[in-house]
């Protein structure tokens, strides 16, 4: 019996779900920072095995919606977790629940889909602890199943991987083997770029930026690939620290991307990145579908 289905990781924003995905898949395809919030659109990863084959799909993380991208954010959350087959709820041992996992797990509560418990970042903590935030989330009677993991050292996610096969139920391979995302890479180098701009600006900017490409265009008869982007960010002052004195910012956040981008593509890259001020995006639902985030 060829078993397959969905399956969607949901926690706070930073607990670790991009991380368990890449270690699952192996290839670092979603976006991984240590800021909060850089997973914004439903990425899928696929595995397939021999007899079953598991669709992830990474929601953003649910957050108490404060603007338009906060609401619209919270909404796919919420649409995935009746949708799919099996829901994985991450939660980070280095720290208490709080208000937010509370409101996750009320929302959780009222759907009937079986979810997994994954306590990750137990290399952080002592065995001791690891089994008192067991028996904490036991009591909560919620749980298919609970399993503490670390999704950097790759702790237990063998365990996992089990029991999300032996939850799924009867279905065809609906992808092939071979398949492990279907992002488009337009997003995958968007994703990209603004992974390395998160990386080297200040915490005041990265929020406010949303990056655009306008377009990938392979040279006839060479091996290079241009590649124009556009980093949008909220203010003028943003700008100019995007750019950075003499442009060194800028030319950072492109050098690091186009080394990513031509391992993505197999190719040389010529990659150029504009700056462009576009005031108070994230308040635009007009803009935030605009952008793709659909
Ligand atoms: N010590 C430790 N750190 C981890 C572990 N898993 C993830 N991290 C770190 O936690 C930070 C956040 O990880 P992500 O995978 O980006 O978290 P996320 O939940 O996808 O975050 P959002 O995309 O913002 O929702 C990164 O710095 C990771 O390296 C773990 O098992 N142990």
């Amino acid at each position: 019996m060829y078993r397959s289905g969905f399956v969607t990781v949901v926690g706070r924003p930073n607990v670790g779900k991009s991380t368990l995905l890449n270690e699952i898949v192996g290839e670092k395809i979603s976006i991984i920072s240590d800021k909060p919030q850089t997973t914004r659109n439903k990425i899928q990863l696929v595995y397939t095995d021999r007899d079953y084959q598991i669709v992830f799909l990474d929601t953003p993380g649910i957050q108490m919606p404060k603007n338009k991208l906060g609401e619209y954010m919270l909404k796919i959350s919420k649409e995935t977790l009746e949708e799919v087959d099996i829901i994985t709820f991450m939660v980070d041992s280095s720290f208490e629940t709080g208000r937010l996992d509370n409101y996750i797990i009320k929302e959780l509560g009222t759907i009937k889909t079986p979810i997994i418990l994954l306590i990750n970042k137990i290399d952080t903590i002592n065995k001791e602890d690891v089994e008192k935030l067991v028996l904490k989330y036991e009591q909560m009677n919620m749980f298919h199943k609970i399993i503490p993991v670390s999704a950097i050292n790759g702790t237990n996610i063998d365990l996992y991987i089990r029991t999300v096969k032996d939850l799924l139920p009867e279905g065809p391979q609906y992808f092939p083997e071979d398949m492990i995302t279907d992002q488009p890479e337009r997003f995958i180098i968007s994703e990209i770029i603004r992974e390395k701009a998160l990386l080297n600006l200040q915490e005041e900017v990265p929020h406010g930026i949303f990056v655009g490409i306008e377009e990938i265009k392979k040279r006839q008869e060479q091996d290079l690939i241009d590649v124009f982007a556009t980093i949008y960010c909220e203010k003028e002052s943003h700008k100019g620290i995007i750019i950075g004195k003499n442009g060194r910012m800028l030319k950072t956040i492109g050098q690091q991307s186009r080394s990513d981008i031509e391992k993505l593509l197999g190719s040389r890259v010529n990659l150029q990145i504009w700056v462009k001020v576009e005031k108070n995006w994230r308040e635009k639902e007009a803009k935030v579908k605009y952008f793709g985030y659909r």
